[in-house]
């Protein structure tokens, strides 16, 4: 194996990772060891990439191999029948799940979901002229992503965070999540445990409960888009795609009634953060702010507003996203992998079964790949010559689980922070003793994506113009968005 942490009594490492920050464990043991090392999870071999060489040339050019992911018994098995895609073991159900989320997603099928995504920043940039408070602004972004996900999955937008519907989905997926914290449960190390007679395996009765919820409200949700479908009142959707190909892909109701949740349970949470990472951004780094604003005032002025059609004028713009996702990943540790037959990789050996960690935040933090890290600097992206730095997707993963939603993350991402910035000065909140409130740069709450501690921010209006501009474009959008609205 690859060197790596002496194990600890237990046998394993788990008492070594952090709990609060593993990422940052698992940087120093890639500082100590390697770019490749090895650690025990349990009785699991785990292996962390620390570098874009390793996670390129096992995760990428292997990824026949390295495409699995590490068995999930509560969360995969029990709750989700082994269908949610996150956790979906590489297959053939897998393949057939992947590729109607390649045919609805891929860069060009994203420019449908353009006119939604438009039309809800526009309502987004308005309600942050009326905000009471400082920290107002992370519920009206969360309707925003919530509601282009929504439409994308089913054709319908989401007003509120009250809606019936993102009631019952965030209660979905916060039991999603709650079944995957490592170590929280036996049978995950034990599953020997699936051999007790059902009633007595104490931990499954309560998963099974919310499975059959979930499954309530997923088919729920696929058979209403099926009627509008049969009414003709449905509007184009990934649910009106696959249903119309539904032998094609050869799903069966299940799947893709879990397949359509999938975009609900990656695609809200992720992009929020990465909107979040770029107010702190430019909190720290006002220069910055004021450079790219600079280049949206020469391209678009103030006599309208930012389009898509201006992303490729504005590649300052473009560089910016790229360093919010450098400075920051949202997935500091990738989601794990599995490797699903023994391999070799520099003299070491890589055992079937072994959970594979690309170790994004200390890639995004190399040295030999990005000069002076832990500066922020959209510019490194307009010097480099690297073709994976100019066409960069790091953060967003590798090989065949690469994150297929990554095309709307980054539609969604442009126009936010291209109108921001045409719209409004980002500053930092003032205290209740007349000072600003700068958050601290690197406060994360942990989990499989890390977002910042909630920090307030204010939002200045730069200038008359503008805010009329924003009125009256929110008052079009609202009457443009009807037609989404529930029916
Ligand atoms: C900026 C926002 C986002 C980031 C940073 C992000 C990042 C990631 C990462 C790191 C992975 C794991 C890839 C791997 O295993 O190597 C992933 C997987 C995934 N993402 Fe995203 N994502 C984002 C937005 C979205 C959106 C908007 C959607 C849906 C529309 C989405 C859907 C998915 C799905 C379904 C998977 C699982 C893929 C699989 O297991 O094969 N993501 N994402």
């Amino acid at each position: 194996l690859p060197p790596g942490p002496p194990r600890t009594l237990l046998g394993d490492n788990r008492a070594d990772v952090s709990a609060k920050r593993p990422w940052k464990t698992f940087t120093e043991w890639n500082k100590t060891y390697g770019p490749v090392c090895s650690l025990y999870l349990g009785r699991t071999p785990v292996i962390v990439l620390g570098s874009a060489q390793a996670a390129w040339d096992l995760l990428d050019k292997r990824s026949d191999i390295y495409s699995g992911r590490p068995r999930s018994i509560m969360a995969g098995e029990i709750l989700s029948w082994g269908v949610r895609a996150i956790t979906m073991p590489y297959g053939a159900r897998y393949k057939r799940w992947r590729a109607l989320m390649q045919a609805s997603l891929n860069s060009t099928a994203v420019a449908q979901y353009r006119p939604l995504q438009s039309l809800e920043s526009k309502l987004f940039l308005r309600k942050l002229l009326d905000v009471k408070d400082s920290m107002e602004y992370r519920g009206h972004l969360s309707v925003f992503q919530m509601s282009v996900i929504f439409r994308l999955a089913y054709g319908r937008r989401v007003r509120t965070l009250q809606d019936d519907i993102v009631i019952a989905n965030m209660k979905a997926g916060a039991n999603f999540g709650s079944l995957q914290v490592p170590g929280k449960y036996l049978v995950e190390s034990w599953p020997i445990l699936l051999w007790l007679p059902h009633r007595l395996q104490w931990f499954r009765h309560d998963v099974e409960k919310a499975r059959q919820k979930n499954l309530e409200l997923y088919m729920g949700l696929l058979n209403r888009v099926r009627k509008q479908m049969a009414d003709g009142t449905a509007q184009p959707s990934m649910a009106t795609f696959g249903l119309s190909k539904q032998q094609e892909f050869g799903l069966t109701d299940l799947e893709m009634a879990y397949t359509l949740a999938g975009p609900w349970d990656a695609g809200v949470g992720t992009t929020v953060i990465s909107i979040e990472v770029f107010l702190l951004a430019m909190l720290h780094y006002p220069d910055v702010m004021r450079k790219a604003q600079a280049e949206i005032d020469k391209v678009v002025g103030f006599s309208r507003i930012p389009e898509y059609d201006d992303m490729e004028s504005l590649p300052y713009v473009n560089a910016l996203m790229k360093e919010v996702a450098r400075w920051r990943p949202v997935a500091r540790t990738g989601f794990p992998h599995q490797l699903t037959k023994d391999d070799t990789y520099n003299g070491y050996f890589l055992p079937k079964g072994a959970t594979v960690y690309a170790n994004i935040n200390a890639i995004m933090q190399d040295p030999e790949l990005f000069a002076d890290p832990e500066v922020f600097r959209p510019e490194r992206f307009l010097e480099t010559t690297h073709p994976k730095l100019q066409n960069f997707t790091i953060h967003f993963g590798f090989g065949r689980r690469i994150c297929p939603g990554m095309h709307i993350a980054n539609q969604s991402v442009f126009i936010i922070f291209a109108r921001l910035l045409w719209a409004f000065d980002i500053a930092p909140a003032v205290g209740e003793d007349g000072k600003p409130v700068i958050p601290p740069d690197d406060d994360f709450v942990s989990g499989l994506i890390t977002r910042p501690v909630p920090f307030p921010c204010a939002f200045k209006v730069r200038n008359k113009v503008v805010e009329e501009l924003i009125v009256l474009e929110a008052d079009r959008a609202e009457a443009e968005a009807a037609r989404w609205d529930s029916n």
